[in-house]
């Protein structure tokens, strides 16, 4: 397929599920409640908390327990709520900086964006983790750090849900680029169905073993692994 950007989802995509969701959700869990403590003058921590209050339906004065219990609740129930993601993504961005944090990829992934990236095609990250989680979960991986090779990243506060067509509008033109000349690669089939419908071409990622690898994928073009599949300018 031809394309002047590639755009990638993390989760399921790049990495496996349980890299989400045991290896970062476990480190984030403890660290919430003595983050918000710690970072009580940071205007992106005070917004974020108040945010967690009202979506909570918690008392504007509940305390940093209340709102970690619903933080918790949220990471349980795999609700990717922004303000949960923008705490994670800071806790996470010291994580990796502190050499706590390692991201592993599956073993096709690496080979496959540098190749991308050298042939000129041109990357971006499309996830619901944070742009500050997603640069540092890049900047420290079993392949080396990878951040040099994106170019963009986009997240549900800059860009807007994932499984809503005008985020891939707003996305579009902050690539300065048109639907057809952009490819998203997803596990999830509503994410496709989304990006479609702004106009852009897809590609489904159904791996062995993950959530969404027995989906119904249909009309969209799915890979078991990236070494399936060939983008060029
Ligand atoms: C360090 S970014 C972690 C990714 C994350 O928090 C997440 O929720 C992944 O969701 P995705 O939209 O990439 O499936
Ligand atoms: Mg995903």
């Amino acid at each position: 397929m031809n394309a002047d950007w590639v755009v990638l989802d993390i989760e399921g995509t790049l990495t496996a599920t349980s890299q989400v969701h045991v290896v970062l959700y476990d480190y984030a869990r403890p660290r919430l409640g003595p983050w918000i403590d710690a970072h009580g003058d940071d205007p992106v921590v005070v917004a974020a908390v108040a945010q967690i209050r009202e979506l909570g339906d918690l008392p504007p004065a509940a305390g940093t327990a209340e709102v970690v219990a619903v933080l918790h609740g949220w990471m349980d129930a795999d609700q990717k709520i922004a303000p949960l993601k923008t705490l994670q993504g800071l806790i996470w961005e010291k994580g990796y900086a502190d050499g706590d944090l390692t991201t592993e990829f599956f073993p096709d992934v690496a080979p496959k964006l540098r190749q991308w990236h050298s042939s000129g095609v041109r990357l971006a990250v499309f996830s619901s983790g944070s742009v500050a989680g997603q640069v540092a979960s890049f900047s420290r991986t079993t392949d080396g750090d990878l951040t040099p090779l994106f170019s963009k990243h986009f997240d549900t506060v800059n860009a807007g849900p994932k499984r809503e067509a005008p985020s891939y509008r707003t996305i579009a033109a902050g690539l300065d680029a048109t639907g057809p000349r952009i490819v998203f690669f997803s596990d999830v089939p509503a994410e496709l169905d989304a990006a479609r419908a702004a106009g852009w071409q897809t590609v489904g990622v159904a791996r062995s073993g993950e959530p969404f690898g027995d989906a119904d994928f249909e009309p969209h073009p799915t890979i078991g692994t990236f070494d399936a599949v060939e983008v060029s300018l």
